[in-house]
């Protein structure tokens, strides 16, 4: 979908498709490549990587300037520091934001859950909503109390990876709820035998909510633009900067 995507707007990518079973050298060979082509603005490396390859030394290894996905950890770094503005935000967080942005949804001063505190979602859309100065919880696989917290949020992002914790009668009246969750769940009605269902019970939770995003054509779509807005910023970067002012 990020390469469709990408020929759609006039934006040229090069796929590097590696077996399961490249070396971490090998990547991180590639990744070298990819950070001294010039005309390589971004560079993204779809996770989850194989268990055998170090995802902290691969992500590392990307080049900052051209860490579209926003994963780099000075990146991730300045995302939650106070002051500080990262060159890159990870393309689902500023999904999410964008999304409540231009729904001239109040983020300032509201309470706002996250489910779930992965490294590419949970944690930096948590980082990013306290930026915009909400006030924010994140609960996880050992929070005891999801429902009682998700009921007192004004903004909810659900970034589980269950399919449909997240029940109709957990939602606040009113509340701006976001659904990360792309989760398979077996379908036999379907041709494919499975059908695409978020982290939220959409049906119930669409009575209650104020608005809410739907899976799919929700945040799955957001995150690809924001990844081709993000690649677009970091070439107009390289375009306005001297080659060697890297330094
Ligand atoms: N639409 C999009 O653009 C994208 C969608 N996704 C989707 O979003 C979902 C989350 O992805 P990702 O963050 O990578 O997933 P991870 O599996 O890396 O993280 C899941 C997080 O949810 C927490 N969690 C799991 N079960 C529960 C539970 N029962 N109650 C509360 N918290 C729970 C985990 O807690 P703990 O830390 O304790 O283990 C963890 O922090 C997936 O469905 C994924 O496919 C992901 C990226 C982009
Ligand atoms: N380095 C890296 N960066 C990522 O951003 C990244 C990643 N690795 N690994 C996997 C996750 C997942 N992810 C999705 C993006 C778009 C949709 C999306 O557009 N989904 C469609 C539906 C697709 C379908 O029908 O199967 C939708 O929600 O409408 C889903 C999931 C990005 N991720």
């Amino acid at each position: 979908m990020k390469r469709k995507a990408c020929t759609e707007v006039g934006m040229k990518s090069i796929s590097v498709d590696l077996p399961g079973d490249a070396s971490e050298e090998t990547i991180l060979d590639h990744v070298m490549e990819l950070n001294a082509d010039p005309e390589v603005h971004g560079i993204l490396v779809q996770l989850p990587l194989p268990k055998h390859v170090n995802e902290e030394r691969i992500l590392n290894a990307i080049s900052i300037e051209k860490d579209v996905d926003g994963f780099h950890p000075l990146n991730i770094g300045k995302l939650c520091m106070k002051g500080r503005e990262p060159l890159f935000v990870p393309c689902t967080p500023k999904g999410c934001i964008e999304l409540l942005l231009r729904m001239e949804i109040p983020i300032k001063g509201k309470r706002a859950v996250v489910v779930g505190r992965s490294n590419i979602v949970g944690l930096p859309v948590a980082m990013l909503l306290n930026k915009y100065d909400a006030t924010v919880s994140i609960v996880h696989s050992s929070t005891t109390d999801c429902k009682s917290l998700v009921k007192e949020a004004d903004i909810v992002i659900a970034a589980a990876g269950q399919a449909e914790m997240v029940k109709g009668d957990w939602i606040k009246p009113g509340a701006a709820v976001i659904d990360v969750g792309t989760n398979y769940v077996k379908d036999p009605t379907k041709k494919s035998g499975q059908r695409l269902v978020g982290d939220v019970d959409f049906t119930e939770a669409k009575k209650v909510a104020g608005w809410i995003t739907p899976v799919p054509g929700g945040v799955g779509p957001m995150t690809i633009a924001m990844l081709l807005k993000n690649t677009l910023e970091g070439a107009k970067r390289a375009f306005s900067q001297p080659e060697d002012s890297n330094a």
